[in-house]
Order: structure tokens, then C-alpha cells, then sequence
């Protein structure tokens, strides 16, 4: 058994949840629970109170927290200590947000002066992008962006513009290309005109197959569209920390953005990787956004762990998954700008805590990392709320709104909330058999046919959730939002002392990837893999065009 699950703590846990009662009786018991179990910090509101815990279940899990050592473990992350232990590296996305005045050291050098000239690099790039200055190989300025890149080199830039849509520059368009498939870049190059168009091309490795695949086909169809090799610097632009290996694969040096090996892929969107978020909303709304997240910084720096909403977050995170089996978790958004917030989690969550070892190689002895899924509100009410409501499985749910609209329109924002609260309330307090017959009683049914409906009428109700609110969304309240779900997973890495900051799984999957890719290139032999990778290689050879 690890440390963890030999604390007293850990089996005071297990026991007191088993006997814990039925969320519908504790708020009946408690008017304030409301009161007690929420709390407000950097432009976010927590509603925590709609979660199988009591006082006691809190302070058993601050108690795990500090067995931890949770609190020195987040000042270690902020310092910049080595704690991304099997690729000796920092981790210090933070750093990113931090004030030009701080001092933050890597071996021994203070980073943060090479963070604002990158940052001052972007501000001027963006000014002389937005005011036309920057043009295209006839003269015209930029209409529309191209970002290519996968993974955190994706993911981030396409969430944030998406949720920031009504802070875009009018004249300014963005497409995103992340896949290999050639569909995806050729229906982006459809809508494009190679004369006005830029493409930031978001590598941190330069490395990526994807990514300088989808670079090459790019910059071959620019040359075929009338640009010539001499024009390339005026649309390609590259941000990686491999700046010798984008000189080398032709990109211009002044248009290289660098970023460094202390920023994890997933946590790379507050680098110049922001790039195209930079370009669509500005940089004075890049700052906000940044500003925002380093709010949230200093809440998870500095709050109690009691008034701390990224530990309370990772600590009922643990509680589902270790002591009530929960395998899944669900991020729902009552926004249509946050629709994409769930997918950025789900990378963010799923490749940090996806890992089965704790940092000194022992085997875990209990669940790590959920399954992240989601998507928009109220759209999932119609189709897969019904599994959280009265499927098999426990699934924790977080709710997201702002509680101003950009855009109000009639009865809209009202409705919308009506939905997510009445779904957090439905979860929270299901539906006895009792009030299924009563609801049943005026039907016309015989009372067989009332005891069988009811009985799929009932809801068992304790599934918990958290709601989050926000006054609008800015880009200041996003950092923070943002933040906290990176917070929110380094202190379940952190409880669960795994590495959140490697993904070796991801690493084998490229390297059997590329090795696959040479024998259907070359029609080498495949006889000694396994019959089935053998098969399909054989069966592609056959077929493919
Ligand atoms: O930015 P790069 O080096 O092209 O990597 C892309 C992505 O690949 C990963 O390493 C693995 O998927 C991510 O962490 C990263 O964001």
C-alpha cells in the first residue's frame, strides 16, 4: 500500500462516507448549507453546497490534504522547482502570468524578462497585424488566420477565441487545423485567399508529425497559389521552443516565437502559443485574459486550504473517485461561447492524470485520473443527462454559467439558467417512489400501472455537482476559469502523487506511429508485428490511393 491509503485519514474517509446521508437531508437539515459551501475569489462563485460532504467529510479531506503536503507541493510548483521528475523540468505555466517585477529562477536564471520580451515581440506583431501594417505579397492586408497545430498547441488558442467571439477584431478571421486527414486543411484552405491570409504555425517541439505536415501541404499550396518562396516571410510565422529546428525547416528568425521547456504542452495557451487569441481579441484582452489567471494564482498560492477553490475542486474530485467508485466526470457549460470548454479539460485533465505510477514508480492502489467529458447546455439535457440522472454510474457533474448574456435577447438567459439550475437541483434531490405515485395518482392508470411507472420514475437523486458563476465572460474571468481547472488538477496529481506534467503513453503512440508510418511508406516487410498490425498494414498497401 502507497502512504496515501494508509493514513488513518484515508479509512476515516471510507467509513464516514458510507454512512453519510442523503444530500436531500442535509440541506434539510441545514438552511445555511447554501452559505456555508460556497465561496467567491477572482471574478468566479463557487456553489460546492450540492456534494455528498458534510463538516466532518470537509475536514477529513483538508486533514488528507495536509498529509499531503499538499500546500508545500504548490509552493514547489510556483518556485520552480524540478517537480516534472521523469523529464527534469519545471513547471511554471505560471511564470507566464507573473508580474514583470517578480523573480522567478531556472537554473538559476530568472525567466521572467524573456517572458515580456516574447510578450512585447506578440504586442508588436499583433499592432502591426490589426492596423494593416503587416501586408501580404501584393499589398493587401491580413483577413484571415490559420493556426495549425495539435494537441496544447491547439486546443488552447481554438477554445479561448471561441469563447472570447465577442471581443474579436471584425476584420480578422481564424481557422484551426490540428489533423493529419488532408480533409481538414483542404476544406480550411477552401474558405482562404493565399494573399491575405497568415499562418501561425504552433509547434512547441517542432517535431509533431501533424503539425509539419499540415505546415508543408500549406506552404506548398501558398507557392502553388501564387506566392513565391520569397513571400513565404510575409505568411508564416512559428512559435516553438525548437527555434533551431524552425530556422532549419525554413521559417524566417524574425517570425519565430519562442516558448520553453518549463510550459507544458496543455498549459502552453498563456505563451506566445496565445498567438491567434493575441491576434483575434488584441493584447490589451490577451493581458486581461493573463491578468486573470494570475489572479487565480494568488488565490491558489495563498487562499486557506478551506477557502481555496481549486483544493476544494481536486479534493471532491478524490472523493468520488476513491471512495464512491465515480470513473467519470462531467464539465456541462450554460454558455455557448464556453461549448468548447469541455474538450480543453478533458486534454488538460485526462493527459495530466492519466498515469498508474506515483512519482517513485510504485503502482497506484486507487483510481487517478476520470474521464473528463461534457459539452453545452441545455443541448446534453436532451441526451445524455439521462445516464447522470438515472444511469448505473456516479458521475460528478460541474455546471458553468455567466449570469449576464453578450447577447440578451428576450427570455433567453432566463431560461437558460432555469436549465442548469433546475438540472443541478433534480441531481441533487431525485425523485422518491412516493412522489412518483403521488405525481401518478390523478392518471387514469390502474395502481399495478402506477407501481411500475413509478418505478421508473424514481430517481435516486445524491449525484452531486458544483455550479460555477461569473458575472459575464471576459477575458479576465476565463484566465481565472481556466486556472482553476489547472490548479484543480495539479492538487488531484498532487493528493494522488502521481506526475501530471509527463504523458509517456501519448510518447509511445507516436513512436509505434512513425515506425508503422516507414513500413507503409516503404512497403517494408511488417510479418514480425503482431498478425493483427501486420493485417491492416497489408490491407492499406492493397488499397489505399
Ligand atoms: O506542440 P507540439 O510539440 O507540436 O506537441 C503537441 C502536443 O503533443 C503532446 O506532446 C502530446 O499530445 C501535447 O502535450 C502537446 O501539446
Amino acid at each position: 500500500m502507497t502512504q496515501l491509503t494508509k493514513s488513518t485519514t484515508w479509512s476515516a474517509l471510507a467509513a464516514h462516507t458510507e454512512q453519510l446521508a442523503h444530500m436531500r437531508s442535509l440541506f434539510n437539515q441545514d438552511s445555511q448549507r447554501f452559505n456555508d459551501m460556497s465561496l467567491s475569489a477572482c471574478g468566479l462563485f463557487l456553489d460546492y453546497s450540492k456534494n455528498r460532504a458534510d463538516s466532518k467529510t470537509l475536514a477529513l479531506l483538508f486533514s488528507l490534504a495536509k498529509e499531503t503536503q499538499l500546500q508545500a507541493k504548490i509552493k514547489a510548483m510556483f518556485s520552480g522547482d524540478i517537480i516534472n521528475n521523469t523529464e527534469k523540468r519545471a513547471v511554471l505555466h505560471t511564470a507566464l502570468r507573473a508580474d514583470a517585477s517578480q523573480e522567478i529562477l531556472v537554473d538559476g536564471k530568472n525567466i521572467v524578462p524573456e517572458v515580456q520580451q516574447t510578450q512585447n515581440k506578440m504586442a508588436k506583431f499583433v499592432d502591426a497585424v490589426t492596423t494593416g501594417q503587416w501586408k501580404g505579397y501584393t499589398g493587401k492586408t491580413i483577413t484571415d488566420i490559420v493556426s495549425i497545430g495539435i494537441g496544447g498547441s491547439f486546443l488552447g488558442p481554438k477554445i479561448v477565441t471561441q469563447a472570447l467571439r465577442p471581443y474579436w477584431n471584425k476584420s480578422l478571421n481564424c481557422h484551426f487545423v490540428a489533423n493529419v486527414d488532408a480533409s481538414s486543411i483542404t476544406e480550411k484552405l477552401r474558405l482562404v485567399n493565399p494573399e491575405t491570409t497568415l499562418f501561425v504555425m504552433s509547434s512547441k517541439s517542432f517535431g509533431t508529425q501533424e503539425t509539419l505536415t499540415n505546415t508543408l501541404s500549406a506552404k506548398e499550396w501558398f507557392l502553388a497559389n501564387g506566392g513565391t518562396q520569397a513571400d513565404i516571410a510575409k505568411h508564416f510565422v512559428a512559435v516553438t521552443s525548437n527555434v533551431a529546428k524552425a530556422t532549419e525547416f525554413g521559417m524566417d528568425a524574425d517570425n519565430i516565437f519562442p516558448m520553453w521547456d518549463w510550459v507544458g504542452g496543455r498549459y502552453s495557451l498563456w505563451s506566445a502559443i496565445g498567438l491567434p487569441i493575441a491576434l483575434l481579441v488584441g493584447m490589451d484582452n490577451f493581458q486581461a485574459l493573463l491578468a486573470g489567471a494570475k489572479e487565480m494564482d494568488e488565490h491558489f498560492l495563498n487562499a486557506p486550504l478551506e477557502q481555496n477553490m481549486p483544493v476544494i475542486m481536486g479534493l471532491f474530485s478524490l472523493l468520488y473517485g476513491n471512495f464512491h467508485n465515480a470513473q467519470s466526470h462531467v464539465v456541462l457549460t450554460y454558455d455557448h461561447y464556453l461549448r468548447g470548454l469541455p474538450a480543453y479539460f478533458q486534454q488538460l485533465d485526462m493527459e495530466s492524470n492519466g498515469k498508474s505510477v506515483t512519482l517513485s514508480g510504485e503502482c497506484v492502489q486507487y483510481n487517478t485520473g476520470p474521464v473528463i467529458w461534457g459539452g453545452e447546455g441545455t443541448n446534453g439535457q436532451h441526451a445524455y443527462h439521462q445516464l447522470i440522472h438515472q444511469g448505473t454510474a456516479l458521475i460528478p457533474a460541474d455546471f458553468i454559467m455567466p449570469l449576464q448574456s453578450h447577447n440578451p435577447l428576450g427570455e433567453h438567459h432566463v431560461q437558460l439558467a432555469s436549465n442548469c439550475f433546475g438540472q443541478t437541483q433534480a441531481m441533487m434531490q431525485g425523485r422518491t417512489f412516493e412522489e412518483a405515485m403521488a405525481e401518478l395518482s390523478t392518471s387514469g392508470l390502474s395502481a399495478d400501472e402506477q407501481a411500475l411507472i413509478a418505478k421508473h420514475k424514481v430517481m435516486q437523486g445524491n449525484k452531486p455537482s458544483n455550479t460555477i458563476l461569473m458575472d459575464k465572460l471576459t477575458p479576465s474571468t476565463l484566465g481565472a476559469l481556466i486556472a482553476l481547472y489547472e490548479h484543480r488538477t495539479f492538487v488531484q496529481g498532487a493528493l494522488w502523487d502521481i506526475n501530471s506534467f509527463d504523458q509517456w503513453g501519448v510518447e509511445l503512440g507516436k513512436t509505434l506511429g512513425n515506425d508503422v508510418l516507414i513500413r507503409l511508406q516503404a512497403d517494408k516487410d511488417a510479418s514480425e508485428l503482431d498478425s493483427s498490425s501486420n493485417g491492416l498494414i497489408n490491407m492499406f498497401r492493397a488499397n489505399h490511393i
